[in-house]
């Protein structure tokens, strides 16, 4: 067994007294008088990179130091996880947590110099474990701990939109190895979240438009312009080739959209059996995916939000994941600005609200979407008051 800095024990998420301050400074001196660290654990493990490790020792916040360094080195576990949903602000609140000097995000597995996501546990790898420590020791990964007080008092997390997308398989390694992690999950209203979703793979340039009379009128989603001819065949497009296709230009027209989700346009009804459509319409089916989430966790380990209440007044949904996770308020309201569009954004960061936007969703392919959706919204009743979800996302329940 691993040689323990502190005394071995499965986290328990601290219950204790949420500090105010008005000064982010203010806020490591008040955990270090108070010698506790943040995020429920009053004693935080430390491994040793040296020793043998069993994914029993494992939790959320583990940490690992490098025994190979000269100096102290440690990485950590994620404390807690922004698990999604996708295109429904999960930057934008990561980036408010990050103001935080107690809070560290993580940076990806494969570039350690992105800051964007560890996706730790969205892909079943063999040897995770191994690979996950790894990666904890690697002195390249980051957030990377350089003393054992910043151990005490400060914690990581990792946002990585495509946990809520995690199948069960996943979700049982992923609670396997952090069975304390706590969870925030965004939601937004799934019609626009889908447009959004759309207007980003058009920005990445893997929306393909027909151009050749054999596939006029066709919009399909390649990553790469062969993919393209692979679900044309599909589609029964014998013949195609990748010149019958062009790459569409950001931002996207509705016109497209409507043909994307319509397949080959001859029944009144959304086609989920195309790729691009399933893909972009299921990951707005959020009950099923809470459900999931839930299956193996309990509920108090879960926030939920709605991106719309958090665009409308991020500080009072900040202090209530603040509350959440225990950790202590910052003072946010000197540090916001309002953005071009109207929103409210941090003065020190890019918001993705400021960038160029895309035109309207048109109202008789939103009806469809709403109609669409209609039943999954109704699964959040069990989350959110029923004129909550009305206010927020304008949908008849
Ligand atoms: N403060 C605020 N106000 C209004 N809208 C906001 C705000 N913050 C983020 N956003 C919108 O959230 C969308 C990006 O979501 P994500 O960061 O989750 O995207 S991603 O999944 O990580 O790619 C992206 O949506 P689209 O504009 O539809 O692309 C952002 O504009």
């Amino acid at each position: 067994r691993a040689v323990l800095d502190f005394e071995f024990k499965a986290p328990e998420w601290f219950e204790g007294e949420v500090w105010e301050s008005q000064d982010p400074a203010d806020i490591r001196d008040v955990l270090l008088l108070n010698n506790v660290s943040t995020i429920g654990m009053k004693q935080r493990p430390l491994l040793r990179s040296s020793q043998n490790i069993s994914p029993d020792q494992l939790d959320a916040g583990v940490c690992m130091s490098d025994d190979s360094s000269s100096s102290f080195k440690a990485a950590c576990l994620p404390s807690f996880l922004i698990i999604g949903a996708m295109k429904a602000g999960t930057g934008e609140l990561a980036a408010w947590l990050e103001q935080s000097p107690l809070l560290r995000r993580y940076t990806n597995f494969a570039n350690p110099n992105w800051h964007g996501e560890a996706h730790y546990f969205d892909y079943i790898r063999p040897g995770l474990i191994p690979l996950l420590f790894k990666r904890i020791d690697d002195v390249r990964a980051r957030p990377k701990y350089e003393s054992k007080d910043q151990l005490r008092t400060t914690h990581s997390f990792d946002k990585t939109p495509n946990y809520l997308l995690a199948t069960e398989a996943q979700l049982e390694m992923m609670h396997r190895l952090l069975p304390s992690v706590r969870m925030i999950a965004t939601l937004r209203n799934p019609t626009d979240r889908a447009f959004s979703q759309y207007q980003q793979e058009c920005r990445q340039g893997f929306v393909l438009i027909g151009k050749s009379p054999a596939v006029k009128g066709r919009v399909v989603f390649a990553r790469r312009p062969d993919w393209a001819l692979h679900t044309a065949q599909r589609l029964g497009l014998a013949n195609v080739s990748k010149e019958d296709f062009e790459t569409a230009t950001f931002p996207c027209s509705n016109d497209h959209f409507l043909a994307m989700l319509m397949g080959n346009g001859t029944g009144p009804d959304i086609d989920l059996s195309r790729s691009l459509a399933f893909r972009i319409i299921s990951t707005g089916y959020y009950r099923e995916q809470l459900d999931r989430v839930l299956a193996l966790y309990p509920r108090k380990q879960l926030h939920v939000l709605l991106h719309e209440a958090f665009m409308h007044n991020p500080i009072a949904e900040m202090e209530k994941i603040e509350d959440f996770l225990g950790v202590p308020r910052m003072p946010y309201a000197n540090m916001t600005r309002i953005t071009d569009s109207g929103f409210i954004a941090l003065k020190n960061v890019r918001s993705k609200a400021d960038k160029l936007r895309y035109e309207k969703l048109s109202p008789s392919t939103r009806e469809k979407l709403d109609r669409l959706y209609r039943p999954h919204n109704q699964g959040l009743l069990d989350f959110f008051d029923k004129e909550q979800l009305r206010k927020a996302w304008h949908i008849s329940l």
